[in-house]
């Protein structure tokens, strides 16, 4: 699914009501309406006390259809107008009429700070004072109503989304309505996925309002969210006629004295997402180790019994990962540098290995093309130098993919990729995935797809949503607390089948 810009949901939005041959006011009624209908399904008429902040724009256009709905179906409703101006969109002005036809009440102004009402915790709070149209800084008494609603305790339903959030950049200010739920229309918008944002969001649901189908197909967008039905058009099924041959020759090389299992977790999790053949490079103390524990493997291991010092000669892989608990030391620098000479097809590196490239940045200009870099925040920032908020850490990382003709995988909750211009953001995982070695194990899942001959970008996008599946999967026997990285990276089966099921996971 595309994310799109504020200007193109306006565009979207302009293009339905001409194709559709209807007014921007019934387009108004079908989405206020689906809003409507999910709180009514909810609530079942319960008679909570549901206070709605209006604001002026289309978004309280949006507010005041519910508002009628819910009046209408019994709902003990008050509506507020958060009349910071009197300057009214057309739809917002018909909606108020209408909502003073049905209940022969108008609605409550709120044009200073005294006329905040009380919001008890006991309230349902609808929030429909900004949506996508938001285009400056909250200021004034309007702060102060959003902090009553933050400090109040209610349950807070945003429209379309929490007012003071701006759709693709980040507030420099505090007043931002802290929802629990959002209901938002026809496509999530980029500030849902964004760390410095997604609190502010809650759960949220994507209401399909029709927009024109034709329009959506073709408006050009450079950001992608990937769940099941992107992720399983990826996977290409294995050959009856077939061998190991054909499933990729891997090396994950790694491993230092005290971290010889990340290369373990790295392996066993390429080896369960269909490796043909894995072969480890580790210092020569984890021999016993990794032959005991995955027996599948090979291993070749390096002179240094603790570190990695040098590179396997005569030896030739579909591709290289490098890095998980490599540790950074000068020996281990220069191993890392012969493979990047050597390594002609695009590889994958991590943890330690990038740590090296931050350091010796020289080492960056050998990558090969398409190779595939998984930091975490912190291995991010070191690569990249400083950001000053979300917004220009995905500025950051493209300039870096274009720079270096790679791919940057940039976990987190929401795991984004980054190749070239283009993000695709992550749907799959869940909070029991922050455990240590679950990065380990996105390295094998990702480089056992490179090996399999799936095109670098695609190996990185379906690596991470199947590796976020299978943890998913984990979690709804284990819970959070249950899942460890070797689970993942044993079950990553599970994730292929559940490509192919329709019940949701969790
Ligand atoms: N296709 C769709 O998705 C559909 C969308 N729909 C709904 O429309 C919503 C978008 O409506 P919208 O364009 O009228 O913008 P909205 O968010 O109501 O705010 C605009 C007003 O706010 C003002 N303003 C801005 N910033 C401000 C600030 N900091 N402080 C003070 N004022 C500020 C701005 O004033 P101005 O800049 O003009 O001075 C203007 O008056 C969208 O989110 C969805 O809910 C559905 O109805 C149908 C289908
Ligand atoms: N809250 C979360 N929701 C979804 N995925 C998560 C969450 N926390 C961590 N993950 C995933 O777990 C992995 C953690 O990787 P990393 O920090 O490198 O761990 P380690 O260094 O211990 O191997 C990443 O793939 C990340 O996306
Ligand atoms: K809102």
């Amino acid at each position: 699914m595309k994310i799109l810009t504020a200007a193109q949901i306006a565009e979207g939005d302009r293009i339905t009501i001409e194709r559709q041959g209807i007014t921007s006011e019934e387009l108004m009624e079908r989405a206020g309406t689906l809003i409507f209908k999910q709180i009514h399904n909810r609530l079942q008429g319960a008679q909570i006390p549901v206070k709605i902040f209006c604001g002026i724009g289309n978004n309280g256009g949006d507010g005041l259809v519910v508002a009628r709905h819910l009046v209408q179906h019994g709902y003990t409703v008050e509506v507020y107008v958060v009349n910071y101006t009197d300057k009214r969109s057309d739809d917002f002005l018909n909606n108020y009429e209408k909502f003073k036809e049905t209940t022969k009440d108008w609605p409550q102004l709120i044009k200073e700070e005294d006329g905040i009402p009380e919001i008890d915790q006991g309230d349902f709070v609808i929030d429909a004072i900004f949506g996508i149209g938001l285009n400056r800084k909250i200021k004034g008494w309007m702060c102060k109503l959003i902090e009553r609603i933050n400090k109040s305790g209610a349950f807070v339903l945003a429209i379309d989304m929490p007012s003071g959030l701006f759709p693709d950049k980040i507030s420099q200010s505090d007043a931002i309505v802290h929802a629990d739920y959002t209901l938002s229309f026809q496509n999530p918008k980029l500030s849902f996925f964004l760390p410095d944002t997604m609190d502010y969001v809650g759960e949220f649901q994507v209401l399909d309002i029709a927009i024109d189908r034709q329009y959506l197909a073709e408006v050009k967008s450079e950001t992608f969210l990937v769940g099941k039905e992107q992720a399983k058009i990826l996977y290409k099924p294995r050959k009856p006629n077939s061998h190991k041959g054909d499933y990729g020759n891997i090396l994950v090389a790694g491993g230092s004295y005290g971290k010889m299992g990340s290369v373990l977790l790295t392996a066993t999790a390429a080896m369960h997402t269909g490796t043909g053949l894995c072969t480890l490079y580790i210092p020569e103390s984890g021999y016993t180790i990794i032959q005991t524990g995955l027996p599948e493997a090979m291993v070749i291991t390096d002179k240094n019994a603790k570190i990695l010092s040098d590179f396997p000669k005569n030896f030739k892989a579909d591709t290289v990962c490098f890095g998980p608990g490599a540790g950074t030391a000068e020996e281990t620098v220069h191993s890392l540098e012969n493979f990047l000479k050597k390594q002609k097809t695009p590889m994958l590196i991590d943890a330690d290995g990038l740590n090296i490239l931050s350091q010796h940045k020289g080492l960056q200009d050998l990558l090969p093309e398409n190779s595939i870099l998984t930091p975490h925040p912190g291995e991010l920032k070191r690569l990249l130098g400083k950001w000053k908020d979300d917004i220009e850490k995905l500025k950051l990382a493209k300039e870096f993919s274009k720079k270096y003709k790679v791919i940057i995988v940039i976990k987190g909750t929401h795991t984004m990729i980054i190749n070239r211009d283009e993000i695709y953001i992550n749907t799959s995982g869940n909070p029991g995935m922050a455990t240590a070695g679950s990065g380990d194990v996105l390295s094998g899942v990702i480089t056992s797809l490179l090996g399999q001959k799936y095109d670098p970008p695609v190996a990185a996008v379906l690596g991470v949503y199947l590796h976020g599946l299978c943890g998913d999967i984990i979690a709804a026997d284990e819970g959070f607390e249950g899942l460890t990285a070797g689970m993942i990276a044993q079950n990553m089966g599970s994730a292929f089948k559940a490509l192919f099921e329709n019940q949701e996971i969790a």
